[in-house]
Formats: structure tokens, C-alpha cells, sequence
């Protein structure tokens, strides 16, 4: 399960102590996916899981397991703004939601300081009601009082541009381009000051003005103490965000680095085109991945 426990020390630390937010101790996470046994998906079949043993259930029922994130760990601190890379698939998104107590861990602990806040381009707003409804009830939403959503509602709608092209914020939701709405769920996200905030590609979508104004976001909130995680598979909004970069690859922490670094050794293993010369490979040497 993950665990949410305080982790500053009770007594005063020197200005420049770095104070740890989130611990992730070797964190396995798992995946079960209901396969082809008979009765899957019924109401009883959900009942006979629970009244025997996991194990023999899932032998029965087909249930086959995908091993999202294999012994992770590492330790985020406050200020940092931590990129989160790897190809399609290597557990990026899995594991900011574990972070985010949205799953279970099948080994290892989570720790964490305060309340994450997972920020995904999918996260959940009204689409029949207007943009505008739709800010004041995300503000109440994340436990902004009804005083600071409306003094911050100008705010977050400058920020989201959505009424640069017109009077757009009154429309639903709906007749939005998906970049509009991602836009406006990452400035609701921004509007809070978050312990430790958990964005999923948000930057990826808007136009590049719209990223520039995330970026200098994203820096505003780790300069107030946050820590920011960042899921991206535009290296460039790594690199003008993060300082440090975490580098997954199916399921395990390939890398844990400084920006520059970790961001080179992965542009050279998807891009092997690009690598500095080096020389030849003897025959018949096995291909690492
Ligand atoms: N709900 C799910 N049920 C079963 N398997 C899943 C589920 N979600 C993700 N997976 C699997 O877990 C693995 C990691 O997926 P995840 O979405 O975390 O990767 P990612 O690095 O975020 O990928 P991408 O860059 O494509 O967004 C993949 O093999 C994926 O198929």
C-alpha cells in the first residue's frame, strides 16, 4: 500500500538540509488483467475472488500479470523538479500514480510528504458544463475555499488562454480542442500551490507560447518549495523544466541523474544514429537494450 507519513524532522535542519518529499523503496507494481476463464467480469466471479485464495482464483480464471515497475527506488526533495523518461510502455505513467496512492504496490513502500496531486492530460473535468463552471468546481474541487477560487478565476483564465480566440470559457467543455482542454486543466492544476505535484505529458499538448508560460509555472512552484514531477517524452520540455531526470525502461530505473547527463545516455539508446563514434562492436557481441 502506499504510505503517506511525514517526513520532516522534528528538530530545526540548516537552511541548506535537503528535506526528502517522496521515498519510493524498491516498488514493484503489477498489473492484473482478467484473461479467458470462464465467468470473468460477472458479479459472481468477482465474489468467488474474493472467498478464495488470489493465486488459485487467477490460475483458474486466466488472469495474466503485467510487471509495470520493477524494484524502484529513489528519494525526491524538496525544490526538485524531477522528468520522468523512458520509451512507450516503460512504466512512467504507472509509476506517478502509485506515487500518487492511485495504485498499489505489490512490493516496497511510498512514502510521501503531503498530498500529491497527479495532474494527467485525462483528469476528470465536467464536459457538459462550461469552462468556467468547470474551474470554479476543479478549485473546489483540489480545497481551494469559494474567496480563493474567485480572486484566482481571472488568473486561471488569462493563464489557460482560453479566451484568446474569443469568449470561449462560457461554451462547454465539449467544443473544446483537446489541447484546449488540456490547457485548462493544467492551469486549474497550477492554481494551488501543491506539495508535491504530478504532471502526466500536460506540457506535450499546448502550443509552444502555452508551454513556455507551464514552464515558468512549473519553476514558480518548485521556488515555492513543491516538488514537481514531470512524465514527458518531449526532452526539450525536460530539459527547460527538470533538473534532474529519472530514466525508466521496461519497468526498471535505468538511470538517476542530473538532467544533461541522463537525457544524453537516452537520446544515444533511441537514437544509436547519433551516438559519438565509438569503436566497433567485436562479432557476434550480444545486443544490450
Ligand atoms: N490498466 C492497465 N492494465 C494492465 N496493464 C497496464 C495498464 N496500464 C498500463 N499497463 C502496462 O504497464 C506497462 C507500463 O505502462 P505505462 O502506461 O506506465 O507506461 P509509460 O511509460 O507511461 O508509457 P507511455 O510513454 O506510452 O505513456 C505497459 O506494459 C502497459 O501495457
Amino acid at each position: 500500500m502506499t504510505e503517506t507519513t511525514t517526513l520532516r524532522k522534528e528538530t530545526p535542519q540548516p537552511q541548506d538540509e535537503r528535506v526528502p518529499t517522496v521515498i519510493v523503496d524498491g516498488v514493484d507494481i503489477v498489473y492484473r488483467v482478467n484473461g479467458t476463464g470462464a465467468g470473468r467480469g460477472t458479479a459472481t466471479a468477482a465474489l468467488s475472488r474474493i472467498l478464495r485464495g488470489r493465486k488459485k482464483v487467477e490460475r483458474r480464471a486466466g488472469v495474466r500479470k503485467v510487471h509495470a515497475v520493477r524494484n524502484v527506488s529513489f528519494t525526491a526533495y524538496r525544490g526538485e523538479a524531477i522528468g520522468l523518461i523512458g520509451t512507450n510502455g516503460s512504466g512512467k505513467s504507472t509509476l506517478l500514480k502509485a506515487v500518487a496512492g492511485l495504485l498499489p504496490t505489490e512490493n516496497g513502500r511510498i512514502f510521501t510528504d503531503g498530498q500529491p496531486s497527479l495532474l494527467g492530460v485525462n483528469a476528470a473535468l465536467m464536459n457538459d458544463l462550461t469552462g468556467e463552471r468547470n474551474v470554479k468546481l476543479g478549485g473546489l474541487a483540489m480545497g481551494m475555499s469559494r474567496e480563493q477560487v474567485r480572486d484566482r478565476y481571472d488568473e486561471i483564465v488569462d493563464f489557460s488562454g482560453i479566451n484568446d480566440k474569443g469568449d470561449f470559457i462560457t461554451l462547454p467543455m465539449r467544443t473544446y480542442s483537446s489541447g484546449m482542454g488540456a490547457r485548462l486543466r493544467f492551469s486549474i492544476a497550477v492554481a494551488k500551490e501543491h506539495d508535491v505535484l504530478l504532471v502526466d505529458e500536460a506540457l506535450a499538448t499546448g502550443d509552444r507560447s502555452f508551454q513556455k508560460r507551464s514552464e515558468q509555472r512549473i519553476k514558480e512552484l518548485r521556488e515555492r518549495a513543491g516538488t514537481v514531477f514531470l512524465v514527458s517524452h518531449s526532452n526539450k520540455s525536460i530539459r527547460d523544466t527538470c533538473d534532474r531526470v529519472l530514466w525508466l525502461e521496461r519497468g526498471e530505473l535505468r538511470m538517476d541523474g542530473p538532467t544533461e547527463e541522463v537525457l544524453a545516455a537516452y537520446e544515444a539508446f533511441t537514437n544509436p544514429a547519433k551516438k559519438p563514434k565509438s569503436p566497433a562492436p567485436a562479432k557476434n557481441a550480444t545486443k544490450g537494450t
